[in-house]
């Protein structure tokens, strides 16, 4: 498997503008290949811009929003209409806009979930909706794009660096103690990132150049950098706008 593709865009409209064009285009191809496709959000601003941008795009109906799967990589454990989920922040960017199927709408379950206020169990339940939607192939779906956003301590999803979840084989586990707000989420796993067909981090600004720069560094320990283990299957893009980007060599 080749290493990472880099895009370097000239600011971080004209990157969530590129990568709607580019998600859409994905969408198109997986339903014209295999008449459905399926796709893994982000919760961070980069991710929740490419959502908008899809909303806004021309070529928005170009897909069949009915056959599209959506799942999540990460959700921070809130109930639901909390405007900390990342699911929240999807329905307003784009889900509300668009004719989805809420039978292909895969939430994470929160606090007011069928498991209450015990994140491992909703971290197995999700675990067991991937694997029932994996069919015979395994733990997970074959996503078609999973995307993801970076952190300055070049976190992605809810895997942190130095926390349990970076070596859990599950296929999504509960995060607790999380540095970044709020403290406990549910994450895909590694294993899980990695069943995509192709892994896009998404980044823009400044606070996230150094990050960009350890998780595209040869043997970068991914216990410091989790980024470093985001790859696809068969791609890995890094979208990045000029401040992202800023330390990369050459
Ligand atoms: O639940 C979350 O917080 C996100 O999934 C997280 O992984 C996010 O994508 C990064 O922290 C980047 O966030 P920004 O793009 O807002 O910097």
């Amino acid at each position: 498997m080749s290493g990472p593709v880099v895009l370097v865009h000239r600011d971080q409209d004209l990157l969530a503008a590129a990568a709607a064009a580019r998600l859409l285009t994905r969408i198109a191809d997986a339903q014209a290949a295999r008449g459905t496709a399926s796709v893994v959000l982000t919760g961070g601003g980069a991710g929740t811009a490419v959502l908008a941008a899809v909303a806004a795009s021309p070529a928005r109906d170009a897909v069949d929003w009915a056959r599209v799967e959506v799942w999540w990589g990460d959700e921070r454990f809130r109930p639901a209409g909390d405007p900390e989920r990342n699911e929240t922040g999807a329905r307003a960017a784009l889900l509300d806009h668009v004719p989805v199927d809420p039978a292909r709408v895969h939430v994470m379950p929160g606090p007011d979930g069928p498991d209450g206020d015990d994140p491992d169990a909703a971290a197995e339940r999700y675990a067991a909706e991937l694997r029932a939607a994996a069919g015979t192939g395994g733990a997970v779906p074959e996503f078609d794009v999973l995307m993801l956003g970076i952190g300055p301590d070049a976190h992605v999803a809810s895997l942190f660096p130095g926390m349990p979840g970076l070596r859990d084989e599950r296929p999504a586990v509960a995060v607790r103690d999380s540095p970044k707000p709020p403290p406990t989420r549910i994450s895909l796993t590694f294993p899980s990132l990695r069943a995509a067909r192709e892994v896009w981090v998404l980044a823009a600004g400044a606070s996230k150049a150094e990050a960009v720069r350890f998780a595209l560094a040869e043997g970068t320990d991914v216990a410091r950098a989790p980024a470093a283990g985001a790859r696809g299957r068969d791609r890995t893009l890094f979208l990045l706008d000029t401040a992202a980007a800023a330390e990369l060599p050459g």
